[in-house]
């Protein structure tokens, strides 16, 4: 699925990820973990081609999207990826049916089933009835589950999820968490941000990142400290 070959991102002087090795396989469920500050949102930044700005090498799929203009880089990451974040990013004024609707807008992949994909979504994240509300009339766990509607309606090769469970409860992470394990199984590459050991837990693999370095156990990362 993507392959990065030691990867480093600079902010001016300060140095936010160096010598980042992952090679991520398709079908895996990764999970990263690091406290905050050390470069999570920089490398999945990167991954999910919102970053073109680094060093070494990022294929996604065997191809190398650095130099690719701003047009085709939004059309594959609407196409190819998607997202999910701690706080939602639901448009607000837009019902559950149209939130989920939008990547489909602005997708070039022939959709001719639209209405039926829609709702084959809405039903897997267990959102049946609640078509017509508007995201304001839901918990915090719908509307996450929204948003998984919406990063997987385009049925993208790899789904990017920073921190989706930071804002909910335990017992609702748990619901959320088994919703994306759900979509593993049927076979979709998801890499996840996180905090939360437990919610690690649901995934295969999980690395650690800490001071802009990758670890691929947390063992390593205490003898580096
Ligand atoms: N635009 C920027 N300009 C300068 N420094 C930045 C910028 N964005 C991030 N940084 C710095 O890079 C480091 C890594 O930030 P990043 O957001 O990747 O951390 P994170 O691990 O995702 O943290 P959190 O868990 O708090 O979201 C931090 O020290 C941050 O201050």
């Amino acid at each position: 699925m993507l392959k990065v070959t030691d990867v480093g991102k600079t902010y001016g002087k300060f140095t936010a990820l160096q010598d980042i090795n992952l090679e991520v396989k398709d079908g895996e469920f990764l999970a990263i973990m690091g406290p905050s500050g050390s470069g999570k949102s920089t490398l999945i930044n990167i991954l999910g081609l919102l970053d073109q700005s680094y060093t070494g090498e990022y294929l996604l799929e065997n191809k190398n999207y650095q130099t690719v203009n701003d047009n085709e880089l939004s059309q594959i990451r609407g196409d190819q990826l998607g997202f999910v974040f701690q706080n939602f990013k639901l448009l607000s004024t837009y019902t559950v049916y149209e939130n989920i609707e939008v990547p489909l807008i602005y997708s070039k992949k022939a959709q001719n089933n639209k209405h039926q994909l829609i709702e084959s979504v809405i039903e897997k994240v267990g959102l049946k009835g609640k078509e017509k509300n508007l995201p304001t009339e839901l918990s915090g766990g719908q509307q996450q589950r929204v948003a998984i509607a919406r990063a997987i309606v385009n049925r993208p090769k790899l789904v990017i999820a920073d921190e989706p469970t930071g804002a909910l409860d335990s017992k609702t992470s748990k619901e959320i968490m088994d919703i994306f394990e759900k979509l593993n199984q049927d076979g979709t590459t998801i890499i996840m941000v996180t905090h939360d050991s437990e919610v690690a837990e649901h995934a295969m693999r999980t690395v650690y990142i800490r001071d802009g370095r990758l670890y691929n156990d947390e063992k390593s990362v205490k003898n580096h400290d």
